[in-house]
């Protein structure tokens, strides 16, 4: 049977990757819509290539800039702006949405295509961070399955498969360390934007390679398993695994563990995603095991990785403190990535955010968004 996607994020890392797994399956996949924020110009390739109904930029000058790019034969409907966004999410006929913008903003059009009845291939975290009891009670509600793309949460939802709650000991993520992984606090002063972007196993995009530096990735993560998997934070921890092949693995009640490996190659995941439950052939590279030779893991360190520790806090108080933790970080990575503050500043704005923050509980989307608006201004204005 087609699926209709509908993919928001479309020229980032996860948005061309997916539509690198919809090209090697044109019976299997129509794309319905393209949302994008400022790259016109491979929006515009796009476009001419997948044929949308509905296309999204982030203004409106640059719907009009599309427009002109666009042959007259590839004319879609365009939008814009949030609206615009929320479109692409909900108002095409669209039976699947993949969520790969970054940040926060992902937040409304991912409620939006739910309420809609949307399947979501999720790899948007911070939507599932900042408010996750909202994001997940109503795809119960609306009986909307929420496929994750994010490779240790799909590595944890291959294992788990189907396996009942009560059989489940814990929930093991692994992270590579980033891009700083051996260095000391001390070593990291001064370090430079080009060397923070220098992930040793993923291509991906800026604001997630810098969180993986700091781990604030992981802490995302943890959070992010929260809400999938209805876990405690008792039962999810992290592990330091430098190659990336393993991608998380999950403990038994019987002491089984199970693993999910993989080469590092995000098209696995996200066609997962979109074929789920079916596994068709991708074109990556196989796992060689016998080559590897060894795989390395050590336990986390919570002093050296502050992000980790902050962000287990900000689960564990609940309420609205994930949110702030989620958007301090937003606005410390964009400084760093402007050059505006030091790589160990980032930890230091969300500390201060988080401690000048008393969680509201049970937030609704409002006082989410409220939230959400006041620990960007308090790390703006703690820079
Ligand atoms: N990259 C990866 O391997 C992984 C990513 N993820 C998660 O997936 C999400 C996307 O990450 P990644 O692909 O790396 O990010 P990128 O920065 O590569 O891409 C972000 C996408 O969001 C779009 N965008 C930004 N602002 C807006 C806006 N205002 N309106 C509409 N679109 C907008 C960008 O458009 P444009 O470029 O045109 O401005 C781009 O298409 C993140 O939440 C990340 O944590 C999860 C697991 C792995
Ligand atoms: C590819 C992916 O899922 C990223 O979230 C990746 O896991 C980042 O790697 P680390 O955060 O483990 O460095
Ligand atoms: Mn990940």
């Amino acid at each position: 049977m087609t699926k209709r996607i509908s993919i928001l994020g479309s020229t980032g890392s996860i948005g061309t990757q997916t539509l690198d797994v919809v090209s090697h399956y044109p019976e299997r996949f129509v794309v319905t819509a393209l949302a994008g924020g400022n790259n016109v110009g491979l929006l515009a390739e796009q476009t001419v290539r997948f044929r949308p109904q509905l296309v999204s930029v982030a203004t409106k000058e640059l719907a009009a800039k599309l427009r002109e790019l666009l042959p007259a034969e590839a004319a879609p409907r365009i939008v814009y702006g949030p609206e615009g966004l929320a479109e692409a999410a909900a108002a095409t006929d669209a039976d699947i949405i993949v969520t790969a913008v970054v940040g926060s903003q992902g937040l409304q059009p991912t409620l939006a295509a739910i309420e809609a009845g949307k399947t979501i291939a999720l790899a948007n975290k911070e939507t599932l961070v900042s408010a996750g009891h909202l994001v997940t009670d109503l795809a119960r509600r609306k009986g909307v399955s929420l496929l994750p793309v994010d490779s240790e949460h799909s590595a944890i939802f291959q294992c788990l498969n189907g396996e009942p709650r009560r059989a489940l000991k814990r929930i093991v993520i692994t992270a590579s360390g980033g891009s700083f992984r051996d260095k000391s606090r001390t070593e990291l002063h001064g370090v430079t934007v080009e060397q923070a972007l220098r992930h040793p196993n993923w291509s991906m995009g800026a604001k997630i390679t810098i969180d993986s530096a700091t781990m604030a990735n992981k802490g995302l993560e943890v959070m992010e398993a929260r809400w999938l998997y209805d876990v405690s934070y008792d039962e999810i921890d992290v592990l330091i695994h430098p190659e990336s092949i393993v991608h998380s693995f999950v403990e038994f009640a019987d002491g089984s563990v199970i693993a999910q490996m993989g080469v590092p190659d995000m098209r696995v995941p996200i066609q997962y995603a979109l074929t789920y439950p079916e596994r068709l052939p991708t074109p990556v590279p196989r796992l060689d095991l016998a080559q590897l030779g060894k795989l390395h893991f050590r336990e986390m360190d919570f002093a050296r990785f502050r992000m980790m520790r902050l962000a287990y806090d900000a689960g564990r108080a609940g309420g609205t403190m994930p949110t702030v933790f989620n958007a301090a970080n937003e606005v410390a990575v964009a400084r760093f990535l402007r050059r505006e503050i030091e790589f160990l500043h980032i930890d230091d704005i969300v500390e201060r955010a988080m401690a000048a923050h008393t969680a509201e509980a049970d937030p609704g989307l409002e006082a989410i968004l409220a939230a959400d608006a006041w620990a960007r201004d308090h790390a703006s204005r703690s820079i």
